[in-house]
């Protein structure tokens, strides 16, 4: 039977995102009421600048006090889209202390400091829901914490970022510059309120870190992933790996060590074979794949960012949460954990594809293979083109077989020193093979 009296949600944030939320929370309140048992209310909009003109939003609603709406003591759920680490975690908590449980969507204050934030939910027995803060639109937190938590999940591998893929694509098929596809990124809602975040992979290293945790029942933490973003991607990049038959793509890559004691958490760019399915995702789509022992291999594919997508998962938490308070009743929470070590890049065993300027005359592919053996990294493939500049000079792309990434980096430092080489033009890993 529906209960008359609605459950009143608090919005913190009222953005890209944000506007979203509301938007559908007003559009499809019977449907929502329905699904939950109960109708919901939006009981104020938190905002850092009243005068902005926010369309199907009651004026009386919005405030730029969130902490006296968070406070206020008959706020059910709290929907946090505000972003960052502070006022966000400060509300957060406060929420849990006067009764709320929260919706977020901010991958980087979960990635920071999930745990207090975690713990702070069971102190007060509220439930923290975040399945927006993870790939926008796709559901992958609750999979990873509810369907597959049965099972023994090993690898997390995928494209997680919306903004950085679709810059990478737009240089790629189009022939777009950077700085124009990071423009159109940003004006389509996709990018963070500060792209460096998207672009130096910061925002993929907390999503890597959040779905490490949660995949591998241990914490990880932003500061432990390894992060590199597209911004030192150059076209000739893009252009060498369409030579050889891939794409590139910005990846995380999480993974359990074979005996289980550690794992690993990375995000860099990576060539990937076109034949791989990750190569076709477009624009800023995002695709994950979830290696198990049992469930083997499953892949979640969907649209990565902006305002709708993401409201959706936003919406999907809040219906979860609200039925869960009419059950006077928590959802799963943070599943029983135990802290795995993160291991370091240089223990990652991966490929590099090295592109060098050296000496056109005889004798330096044999130092150059010199080095490689020497460093124990052992050569899958070489080409050779000289150039036509006539100033003895060629340019030689080497792709190796896997080895760990500290011997592979040492290989690069040492070829650096050699004489005939006169530079390294570029460096990439290549993945998905
Ligand atoms: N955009 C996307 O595609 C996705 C975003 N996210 C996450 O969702 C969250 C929100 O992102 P997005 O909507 O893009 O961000 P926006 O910058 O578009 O919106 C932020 C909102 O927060 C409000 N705000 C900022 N500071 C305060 C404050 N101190 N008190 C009250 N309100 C404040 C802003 O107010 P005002 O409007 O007055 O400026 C604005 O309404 C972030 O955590 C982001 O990482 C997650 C997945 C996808
Ligand atoms: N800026 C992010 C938004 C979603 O998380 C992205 O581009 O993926």
């Amino acid at each position: 039977m529906m209960r008359t009296r609605p459950l009143k949600v608090a919005l913190l944030g009222c953005g890209v995102v944000g506007s979203e939320v509301a938007r559908i929370m007003t559009t499809h309140a019977d449907d929502l009421a329905a699904r939950i048992g109960a109708p919901i209310e939006l009981a104020g909009v938190a905002v850092r600048r009243p005068s902005k003109a926010r369309e199907g939003i009651d004026p009386a609603l919005i405030t730029t006090d969130a902490t006296a709406l968070v406070k206020r003591g008959d706020i059910d759920v709290v929907i946090e889209v505000i972003g960052g680490i502070e006022p966000a975690r400060a509300l957060i908590m406060t929420a849990f202390e006067h009764g709320a449980s929260v919706v977020s969507a901010n991958k980087a204050l979960l990635a920071e400091d999930g745990a207090a934030l975690h713990a702070a939910a069971e102190q007060y027995g509220r439930d923290l829901y975040y399945e927006a803060a993870v790939a926008g639109a796709i559901p992958l937190v609750r999979p990873l914490r509810e369907s597959l938590v049965g099972d023994k999940v090993n690898r997390v591998l995928g494209i997680v970022n919306g903004t950085t893929n679709f810059i990478l694509d737009k240089m790629d098929t189009s022939g777009a510059g950077y700085s124009e596809a990071l423009d159109e990124a940003t004006a389509l809602g996709y990018a963070e309120a500060d792209p460096t975040a998207d672009v130096e992979g910061f925002d993929a290293a907390a999503k890597a870190a959040i779905l490490a945790g949660i995949a591998f029942h241990t914490r990880v933490r932003i500061g432990e992933v390894h992060r590199e973003g597209i911004t030192e991607v150059t076209a000739a990049d893009i252009a060498s790996a369409r030579r050889m038959g891939c794409t590139v793509k910005l990846l995380a890559i999480c993974e359990r060590a074979a005996d289980g004691r550690s794992v690993t958490a990375r995000v860099h760019p990576a060539m990937i074979p076109l034949s791989h399915p990750l190569a076709s995702v477009r624009e800023a789509y995002n695709a994950v794949f979830v290696e198990a022992d049992a469930a083997g291999q499953l892949m979640f594919y969907g649209p990565g960012a902006g305002g709708s997508p993401t409201a959706s998962a936003v919406l999907g938490d809040l219906v979860a949460v609200c039925r869960n308070k009419l059950n006077e009743a928590t959802g799963p929470g943070e599943s029983a954990y135990t802290r795995l070590p993160v291991s370091p890049m240089g223990e990652v065993v991966t490929r590099y594809h090295i592109s060098l300027d050296v000496a056109d005359k005889p004798g330096v592919l044999a130092q150059v293979a010199t080095v490689f053996a020497e460093q124990g990294v052992s050569i899958d493939t070489v080409r050779q083109q000289g150039r036509q500049d006539g100033g003895g000079e060629a340019s030689l792309v080497v792709v190796t077989h896997r080895a760990p990434d500290a011997a592979l980096s040492a290989t690069v430092e040492a070829l650096r020193k050699l004489d005939t080489v006169h530079g390294v033009a570029s460096i990439m890993r290549v993945e998905g093979e």
